[in-house]
């Protein structure tokens, strides 16, 4: 096959920041994506229904508007009341919860886990049907964080069983098997996990663009995320977790956290999902999975790729922002060809 069409390409976690970076990387996600789930963690984060508005007019101004719907979230805290909850519901797709100081502008996320800490928004979240996201990681030994909140993935959805819980950007055979365990738990997974494990952060000379939470694990972990994506299991959805930050901040001591793939996640998906003999499941992958599990109707757009070379920028820029992608300046097997949109 030398052509595809995905239809409606939702990335269900992304990061779009703020300011000129949310200029330079918005139209990279909009020109291809029908949608996007917006991730909240801007300094300060989104916890007002002020802040949030405002956000997504922003988001929508430097998007190529009209043509790409961003989903946008608000930050966990402990003490939303019920009635907040219910005002902001509408314009929410969901509420991303944050362990305190886990990763990139997570500093004011909560500092307990415990159920009964959590319980009164959790509560308010059930009953009005707003989806909690979650990075679930401890702050244990970083190969081991992710395995080790599996039991706060169980506590949760166990005691909130009306709750839609999405365990974000999983990385562990762990948490592919938890998945079928409980009806309401779901996941995402991103691009980078797909394809690398720790070997390619720090096995050889260091990968600073690799470099992400939570970190890339082992091989076997790795099988168990592409074998899940390949057949589109059904609770589990693409996010890119494309997080851009400026070179400068990646290429230094003490680098930032996040692997920027927004502009070159369709072609390496198709390459990937062609090259397993997949693609019959890409649809379902990066949309169709998504619109069951959150319940709606994404704007129509259809993306056409070819089988044709594609080489990837050494970088993105705008104004004084610089941003490095995964796979920079190597070669694609597939590029896009067509965009078509139309609104329903
Ligand atoms: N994934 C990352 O390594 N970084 C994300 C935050 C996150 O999703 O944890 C970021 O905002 O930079
Ligand atoms: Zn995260
Ligand atoms: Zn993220």
């Amino acid at each position: 096959m030398d052509t595809f069409e995905i239809d409606s390409a939702l990335d269900m976690h992304l990061h779009l920041r703020d300011g000129d970076m949310l200029k330079l990387v918005g139209p990279l996600t909009s020109e291809t994506f029908s949608g996007a789930l917006v991730m909240p963690n801007l300094v300060p984060p989104i916890t007002t229904k002020e802040a949030l508005l405002s956000y997504k007019k922003r988001i929508k101004e430097a998007c190529i508007e009209d043509k790409f719907e961003p989903y946008v979230t608000l930050f966990f805290q402990n003490d939303y009341s019920y009635s907040f909850l219910e005002d902001i519901k509408d314009d929410i797709i969901a509420i991303k919860l944050y362990p305190a100081g886990i990763t990139t502008n997570s500093e004011t996320g909560v500092s307990s886990m415990d159920v009964e800490v959590l319980r009164p928004t959790l509560e308010s979240m059930s009953k009005l049907g707003i989806p909690l996201c979650i990075h679930g990681e401890t702050n244990g030994f970083v190969m081991d964080r992710e395995k080790e909140f599996m039991p706060i993935y169980e506590s949760i959805a166990s005691s909130f069983p009306d709750l839609k819980i999405i365990m974000e950007h999983i990385t562990t055979k762990d948490a592919i098997e938890l998945l079928d365990k409980y009806d309401n738990l779901y996941a995402t997974v991103t691009l980078h996990h797909l394809l690398i494990t720790l070997d390619d952060v720090a096995g050889g000379m260091l990968s600073p663009h690799l470099f992400c939470k939570p970190i890339a694990k082992r091989p076997e972990d790795r099988d168990a995320l592409l074998n899940a994506a390949l057949k589109a299991h059904p609770k589990l959805m693409f996010g890119s977790d494309s997080a851009p930050h400026p070179k400068h901040k990646k290429e230094c001591c003490g680098c930032a956290a996040g692997v920027f793939t927004s502009p070159i996640a369709l072609q390496v998906l198709t390459q990937l999902f062609e090259e397993n003999n997949s693609l019959d499941n890409l649809n379902a992958f990066i949309s169709l999975n998504a619109q069951k599990i959150y319940d709606f109707k994404p704007l129509n757009k259809k993306v056409k790729l070819e089988k044709k070379k594609f080489v990837v920028p050494s970088s993105y820029k705008f104004k004084g922002e610089d941003v490095v992608p995964m796979y920079a300046g190597e070669v694609l097997n597939w590029s896009i060809s067509s965009i078509e949109d139309k609104r329903d």
